[in-house]
């Protein structure tokens, strides 16, 4: 949709007014008319709109974690039947389905359903791959596949759970939001936040990954020595603009709500979408992977992923996180002396990939956009034979590693639990994948001695 307009920033005390409706923000009471004075709760709000906060951290948290907005709308959201419950799909926050299983999974791409043979909005092709912890004590993640081929009509979704990363990989989104509209496509991704009203317009097949986290929000990563720039900068990410419709639905419009994992509906007359101004810091945002100022080795060896961080999730324990963000974008890679792909490893993080383009360095067959890949806690991996002959020969000139590619890693310290779905159900768990570190052989030779210079 052209002309959508956005606010930059990460994390900025916003505010916004649909300009049909000037002034909507409340002014309050000052004493000199040349100070413009503002007030979140007037006795009566402008164009007799109602005031709502959303809280998107405790009252109390410290001023850096404090997170709230206000909305000006032409009615508040309590004006609902109550919530019943509805079918979750193959979306689950169930743990326990399946016995665990530590080998290394891959996934080949995810099935989107033609429209003719199904109609699927984003809701309903929500499918919980894998995730651990629990949205009741608020500690957790999952990660989501969405597949659909059809808009949300009449309908929009609300995460009373956690927090929504969402990555399309075929296709745009358009995400309407209670804070105005984002137009996502491939190689952005978008943030909605806990109990952000929002939905999802479709214009084909549709699909993309989710990364769901329980109990904390995201972050900029810190910079540490890098500096003060770098990395996804505060100022890409972009944040819709107040837009309203005042909207009668005779036939009912249905807010669906995830709580405590499962879905329920409720019916109101009326279009969520009704916010003629707001005001806060906690809001939907998107920000374009392109945008990322990549930072890596320049003199030898490879450098850990983090360096490739978007965005972070923390957890209480400093330098974990719940879940981070990060990226494998098309960069330089100029390292002397040194094999530049991953290195072999085994990890106290779990690693999720996906690929949104392309291919991914570590293997060049068999990851494939769209599908994706699960190295759990310690479980050994690293490139593919092939990859590991070619680097280990490759005259090392300086060379675009991963153009035209984009994968990603959703990285956890949480051990995560595959859903039925996921082993099962999907039917693209690709059994042979183990194969691709079978070519792998023996180069050790006793004998060898440190050349002579
Ligand atoms: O396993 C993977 O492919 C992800 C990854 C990439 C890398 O460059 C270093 C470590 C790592 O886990
Ligand atoms: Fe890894």
């Amino acid at each position: 949709m052209a002309g959508l307009k956005y606010l930059s920033g990460f994390g900025n005390e916003f505010s916004s007014e649909d300009p049909r409706c000037p002034g909507a923000l409340p002014k309050g009471q000052v004493l000199n008319p040349t100070l413009l004075s503002l007030q979140n709760s007037p006795q009566v709000c402008p164009y007799g709109l109602y005031a709502e906060q959303l809280s998107g951290s405790a009252f109390t948290c410290p001023r850096p974690t404090n997170k709230r907005s206000w909305f000006y709308r032409i009615l508040p959201s309590v004006r609902h039947k109550p919530y019943t419950t509805v079918d979750n799909g193959n979306l689950t926050e169930t743990w326990d389905e399946m016995h665990p299983d530590p080998n290394q999974l891959r996934w080949l791409p995810f099935t989107i359903l033609k429209s003719s043979e199904k109609k699927v909005d984003f809701v309903t092709g929500l499918h919980t791959i894998c995730g651990a912890g629990d949205t009741k004590t608020r500690n957790g993640i999952s990660i989501h596949m969405f597949t659909c081929n059809t808009s949300m009509i009449d309908r929009c979704f609300n995460n009373s759970d956690g927090d929504f990363l969402i990555v399309p990989q075929q296709g745009k989104i358009l995400v309407t939001t209670e804070f105005g509209k984002m137009m996502v496509e491939p190689k952005e991704i978008c943030v909605i936040q806990q109990g952000m009203r929002f939905s999802v317009d479709v214009f084909g097949d549709t699909r993309g990954y989710v990364l769901e986290v329980y109990g904390a929000h995201f972050e900029l990563p810190d910079l540490g020595p890098i500096g003060a720039n770098g990395l996804a900068n505060p100022r890409d990410f972009l944040t819709p603009v107040a837009w309203y419709e005042d909207r009668e639905v005779a036939n009912g419009y249905t807010v669906i709500n995830k709580y405590q994992g499962k879905l329920f509906s409720s019916q109101q007359d009326f279009s969520p979408f009704n916010v003629v101004a707001w005001h806060g810091n906690y809001t939907p945002y998107k920000y374009h992977l392109s945008n990322f100022m990549v930072m890596n080795c320049v003199a030898f060896d490879h450098a850990d992923p983090s360096i490739f961080t978007v965005l972070t999730a923390k957890s209480t324990r400093p330098g974990v996180a719940i879940a981070d963000f990060v990226i494998f974008p098309p960069r330089w890679g100029v390292a002397d002396h040194t094999f530049r792909p991953p290195y072999y490893h085994r990890n106290c993080m779990s690693e999720f990939m996906g690929l949104i383009e392309g291919h991914y360095e570590a293997k060049e067959e068999g990851f494939q956009p769209g599908g994706g890949s699960l190295h759990s806690m310690m479980t050994p991996h690293g490139p593919d034979g092939a990859c590991f002959e070619k680097n280990s020969t490759a005259p090392l000139k300086p060379e675009r590693v991963a153009e035209g590619t984009m994968a990603f890693m959703f990285e956890s310290s949480f051990s995560m639990a595959v859903t039925k779905w996921g082993l099962e159900t999907c039917q693209k768990l690709d059994k042979s994948y183990y194969k691709c570190w079978e070519p792998l052989r023996k180069h050790f030779d006793p004998n060898w001695r440190p050349s002579k210079q």
